[in-house]
């Protein structure tokens, strides 16, 4: 067939579990004479099934998100969105065609806080996400975000809030009260050593500083309070004490990561199969360790990632560690701006951001992204700057938080996100920023740092010989992996076995996750691919594509035929 030729680099020996003792650095260059693939396309294309009105899924072969699809056909591949959107499903956004709007509009992943609503809410929640991915042909992964055990206030009996005015004073206590026996300006704190935690003179933040009073006497239970900055204090409102201006760490440091309550809501995680565990508060390694062994003795051969939320002082003197044995990383600047000064967050981000390109785990930068938004149709220049440098600092993903959970505009945010997020990365690609990064070595094995190296250099093969798309067929997402960690310009499309797999891959900046059964013949599975996607116009005949796969060593350049 005119116009198609292959080029495959491979490494021998193929399929070996033992490093080859011949140096790996006179690889065996095979360039193949034009090879036509003849596939007849009736024989390979499976019959389409129509699911709801309008939409279109295969029914066996190939999956991939519909609003993917969308993209890369109307935008073209390198134009394709490579930053992923994770949003915070609330009151605004939880029912049936709210979150189905979310979802047109790029959602990638939809989070649920256990912080908020009860188990019956979130359950609906996650069913309909799941609903809405097998009947509309999505793929958006559900993340559980737990509550933590850090201090925080009650619930307020349900009010919306109430409002704390310049000095007035108020009672911090751990006693509780049913509603008809509460004494007004009384809240109940969820931490029984804070009377004794406390000292007269500490400052007390609502809200990392939304509401400020001073600590001016103790009583028994009671911490008597006056307030010095007023506001509005809203339900289950986070809480910290500051003396001398640094965080008071006394006996709640000793608080565990996961309480007793977030364990039962783990347990409903696994039971729902959501995608992801965000842990809040991280302290060390060890906690995510323990969940990990935790899960897989309850559900073994369970793909559930485990991300650790960075918003505790005590995670950063452990941050390499945390994200070395976790499957991800969230930012959470609320909380860590609540717990460390606000001006030291930005260099946490980008940190942050750094280690895990570094450590090849995806990050989430989260909260406040686009806070005005609440409340107002367009975000403010400073929001959109601040989601241009999370985009500039190639996170792999956006998080919306009260914006998408009960804010008045939720899918204009999510639009946003989008905008800024294709308009960066363009800037990024055109000043050509992909050679800079030195990527260290994160292979534990002699073979697997032969696929990291093959990954590397599909990246750059791909963006000097500037493909339409890399192609990588992978069992467990470690090779796409590897090669969304390059942030190449091209859209990287990983073709995996399981939903939950594909569905994990979300996260991963550049990844477009496809669900398929592929064998371990790379050829029969490139001609089914080519002939699956010609099918549904996302690849055209001369498209430049580089094929790697975790079951050869191999990298293969190919012009669709
Ligand atoms: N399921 C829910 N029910 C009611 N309100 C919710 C729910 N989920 C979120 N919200 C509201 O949206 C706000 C933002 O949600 P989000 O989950 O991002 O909270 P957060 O306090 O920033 O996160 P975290 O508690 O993990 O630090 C919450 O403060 C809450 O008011
Ligand atoms: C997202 C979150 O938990 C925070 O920013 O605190
Ligand atoms: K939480
Ligand atoms: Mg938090």
């Amino acid at each position: 067939m005119s116009g198609s030729f292959r080029c495959s680099i491979s490494l021998s020996p193929l399929h070996s579990n033992e490093f080859p003792r011949i140096p790996v650095t006179i690889p065996r260059i095979h360039v193949s004479v034009p090879k036509p693939v003849t596939v007849a396309l009736s024989k390979v294309v499976s019959p389409l099934r129509v699911a709801a009105p309008g939409v279109m899924i295969e029914a066996a072969g190939l999956e991939v998100d519909r609003v993917t699809e969308a993209e890369l056909k109307e935008n073209g591949f390198r134009s394709t969105r490579k930053t992923k959107i994770v949003c915070t499903i609330g009151p605004r956004t939880c029912e049936f065609e709210e979150i189905e709007a979310l979802a047109v509009g790029g959602m990638n992943v939809a989070r649920v806080n256990m912080c908020h609503g009860t188990r019956e809410w979130h359950r609906d929640v996650i069913r309909r996400v799941r609903q809405l991915n097998e009947e509309k042909g999505f793929a958006v992964a559900v993340m559980m975000d737990t509550e933590g055990s850090e201090i925080h206030m009650d619930d307020l009996n349900d009010v919306e809030s109430t409002k704390a005015e310049d000095g007035q004073i108020w009672t911090f206590t751990v006693r509780a009260f049913d509603q008809p026996s509460r004494p007004e300006r009384t809240i109940t704190v969820n931490y029984d050593g804070f009377a004794e935690d406390v000292k007269v003179g500490d400052e007390l933040l609502v809200d990392g500083g939304m509401v400020t009073f001073v600590v001016i006497e103790k009583i028994g239970p009671d911490v008597i309070c006056r307030c010095t900055d007023p506001g509005l204090l809203l339900p289950r409102a986070n809480l910290t004490f500051w003396r001398n201006g640094s965080l008071v760490r006394e006996r709640n440091a000793m608080l565990p990561t996961i309480s007793s309550k977030d364990w039962l809501d783990i347990d409903f995680g696994i039971e729902e199969g959501v995608d992801f565990i965000a842990v809040s508060f991280v302290k060390s390694a060890e906690v995510i360790k323990t969940l990990k062994s935790y899960i897989i003795d309850r559900s073994p051969g369970s793909q559930i990632g485990i991300i650790a939320k960075i918003e505790s002082i005590d995670s950063l003197k452990n941050l390499e560690e945390i994200i070395q044995v976790s499957d991800g990383t969230m930012v959470a600047r609320g909380d860590l701006g609540a717990q460390i000064p606000l001006e030291q967050v930005p260099s946490v981000q980008h940190e942050v951001i750094q280690l895990c390109r570094q450590l090849n785990k995806p990050v989430i930068v989260a909260s406040q992204l686009l806070e005005s938004m609440i409340e107002y149709p367009i975000p403010t220049r400073a929001e959109v700057a601040d989601v241009s440098e999370a985009v500039g600092q190639q996170a792999d993903a956006l998080m919306l938080s009260s914006e998408s959970a009960m804010g008045q505009y939720p899918e204009k945010a999510l639009a946003v996100l989008r905008s800024v997020s294709l308009r960066i990365e363009k800037c990024r690609r055109e000043e050509k920023h992909w050679d800079v990064t030195d990527l260290r070595i994160v292979s534990s094995s002699k073979l697997d740092e032969i696929s990291e190296e093959i990954c590397n250099t599909t990246s750059r093969m791909a963006n000097k010989l500037k493909a339409d798309a890399i192609f990588v067929y992978t069992k467990t997402g470690q090779t796409a992996s590897l090669l969304s960690r390059n942030r190449p310009d091209c859209p990287i499309f990983a073709f995996a076995p399981s939903t939950s797999i594909q569905r994990c891959l979300n996260l991963k900046w550049g990844l477009i996750p496809f669900r398929l059964d592929f064998s371990d013949d790379v050829e029969s599975n490139l001609n089914r691919t080519f002939s699956l996607l010609k099918a549904r116009a996302m690849i055209k005949s001369g498209d430049l594509i580089i094929v790697v796969s975790d079951v050869m060593q191999s990298i293969q350049a190919i012009k669709v035929p």
